[in-house]
């Protein structure tokens, strides 16, 4: 898609992750020059070693995909080929029976995509674009940060390049946000939660068919612990357990006692997985942490340098917003340069002044999310609590909406309204429960008194 509006400048963007993809190509719309620096090899070379082996799928949502479109609706059909529509929680019990909890009203849907594939896929689409240019294997360390000229340096003796601007969107981990940090009193939070996963994988038929519904995401809630399993494109499902790092710790020191943690609390899945090759993966595979990350602001304010994606606010994966939350901040960053005309002090200035307050909201609410997949979605109040705060939203249509509807469905709400109106609709629920309740006892009262 090309742009009337078209800026001048040469910008660095650190990491070709998903976020630093997507924010190229607008970036690359406007006119700038685009340079994509990045730390790994091209993951699309078949030698590729340093493939990342973690989170094999994402769930994107209507946030991530309206991001793409907004970049371009080609764009957004081609890399979206693949995903897998989810309905609802698939809610498995300890004897194995299944209910389901659909997501929407109006059979809306999440969908699991390969987290590799649209990588991969979005390079590609950078890589038909003459403004831009990705040097793989660069190792951000360091960016000497000058009024108009930012000389950034990497590792193994790459020659330093120099840029007018920088966007930081080098992962939760970012060397760009350390630099930023240097040259600017920049508030900063990271907080591991105690919470530990570990991804395994549920084999496809011999047919190449799914051995549970395909369009679900399975959950096995078990209170302190779970079990999550995501549909690939291919048959296959990724799933992913979570627990307690003290947990995890105590059940990988013996095989016979993962057999027998597993097969106590999954029997079902453990029919479908295989007992003794899921107890090696559980033993084997990488134990991941997770954690949460806030900063602000998040420019220098003369406009030299801005964090976008997991660099400025790294969050726990229970919602699945990370990356859908990291390509909003592209469409709403390219919506200010817009409105400004490509002045980036005034736009970053004002992205920092009214993103801050959305990306807090998410981060809470996915921090959250982990005691509803876990636990509420067993328990009667929860359940009884949907269905009232779904009859709601059926009968006054736009002026009501679940919470997770807002998140997930509707980009045209942000995170922080989308929290606010949930909040008014859940003091109106209480309100009616509790005048309910009190009527009822001053109808039962009179009927015993008569
Ligand atoms: C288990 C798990 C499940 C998740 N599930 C979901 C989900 O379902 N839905 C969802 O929306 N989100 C999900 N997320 C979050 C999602 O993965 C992230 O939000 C997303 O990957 C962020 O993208 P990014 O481009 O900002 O960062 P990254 O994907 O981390 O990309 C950063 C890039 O920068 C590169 N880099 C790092 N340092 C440097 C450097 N010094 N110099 C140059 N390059 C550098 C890295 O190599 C990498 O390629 C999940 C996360 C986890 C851990
Ligand atoms: N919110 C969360 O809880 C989590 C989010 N994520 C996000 O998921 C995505 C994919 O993650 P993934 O590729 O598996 O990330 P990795 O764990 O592979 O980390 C990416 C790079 O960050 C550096 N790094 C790793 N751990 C540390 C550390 N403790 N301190 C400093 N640097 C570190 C490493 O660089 P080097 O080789 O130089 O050491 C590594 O290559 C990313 O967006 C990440 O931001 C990932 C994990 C948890
Ligand atoms: N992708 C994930 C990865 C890890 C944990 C949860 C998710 C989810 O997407 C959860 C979903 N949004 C839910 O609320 O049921």
């Amino acid at each position: 898609m090309e742009l009337s509006q078209k800026y001048d400048g040469k910008v660095a963007v650190v990491g070709a992750g998903l976020v630093g993809c997507l924010a190229s190509l607008a970036l690359a719309q406007r006119g700038y020059d685009v340079t994509v620096v990045e730390y790994r090899q091209d993951p699309r070379l078949e030698d590729t070693t340093d493939r990342n082996l973690r989170s094999i799928n994402l769930a994107i949502s209507a946030r991530g995909i309206d991001a793409l479109r907004f970049v371009g609706n080609e764009l957004c059909e081609k890399v979206l080929h693949d995903m897998m529509p989810m309905k609802g929680r698939m809610i498995h019990d300890i004897d194995g029976r299944q209910k389901e909890l659909l997501y929407g009203i109006a059979n809306e849907h999440i969908n699991s995509i390969s987290r590799a594939g649209l990588n991969c896929d979005l390079l590609d689409e950078l890589d038909a674009v003459s403004n831009i240019d990705i040097c793989f294997e660069h190792k951000l360390t360091r960016i000497e940060w000058g009024d108009s000229k930012q000389v950034c340096h990497f590792v193994q003796n790459k020659e330093p390049m120099t840029f007018d601007f920088v966007v930081g969107a080098d992962g939760c981990f970012s060397t760009a946000r350390s630099q930023m940090q240097r040259n600017l009193r920049m508030n900063y939070k990271q907080e591991y939660i105690d919470c530990c996963y570990i991804e395994l994988y549920l084999p496809p038929r011999k047919d190449g068919g799914f051995v549970m519904a395909k369009d679900d995401l399975h959950i096995w809630p078990r209170g302190k612990f779970m079990l999550i399993a995501l549909p690939n494109a291919d048959g296959s499902f990724t799933v992913t357990f979570f627990a307690p790092w003290s947990q995890v710790d105590s059940l990988v020191k013996s095989k016979q006692e993962t057999k027998n943690f597993l097969q106590t609390n999954f029997p079902d899945a453990m029919d479908l997985m295989g007992l003794d090759s899921t107890a090696d993966e559980f033993i084997n595979n990488p134990k991941g942490p997770l954690m949460c990350v806030e900063c602000l602001p998040y420019n220098l304010s003369n406009g030299s340098a801005i964090l976008i994606g997991d660099a400025a606010h790294s969050m726990v994966p229970f919602y699945g917003q990370g990356m859908n939350c990291g390509f909003e901040d592209v469409k709403v960053l390219m919506q200010l340069l817009d409105k400004y005309r490509g002045d980036r002090s005034v736009a970053f200035n004002a992205y920092t002044a009214t993103r801050h307050e959305d990306l807090v909201a998410i981060n809470k609410l996915a921090r959250e999310n982990y005691k509803v997949m876990s636990e509420s979605v067993t328990s009667v109040w929860f359940n009884v609590y949907k269905r009232i705060d779904e009859t709601f939203s059926r009968v006054l249509n736009d002026s009501w909406l679940t919470l997770y509807t807002m998140i997930s469905f509707r980009a045209d709400i942000s995170y922080s309204d989308a929290i606010r109106r949930d909040n008014r609709q859940r003091r109106i629920i209480k309100w009616i429960s509790i005048s309910s309740l009190m009527a009822a006892t001053v109808i039962a009262c009179r009927r015993l008194s008569q």
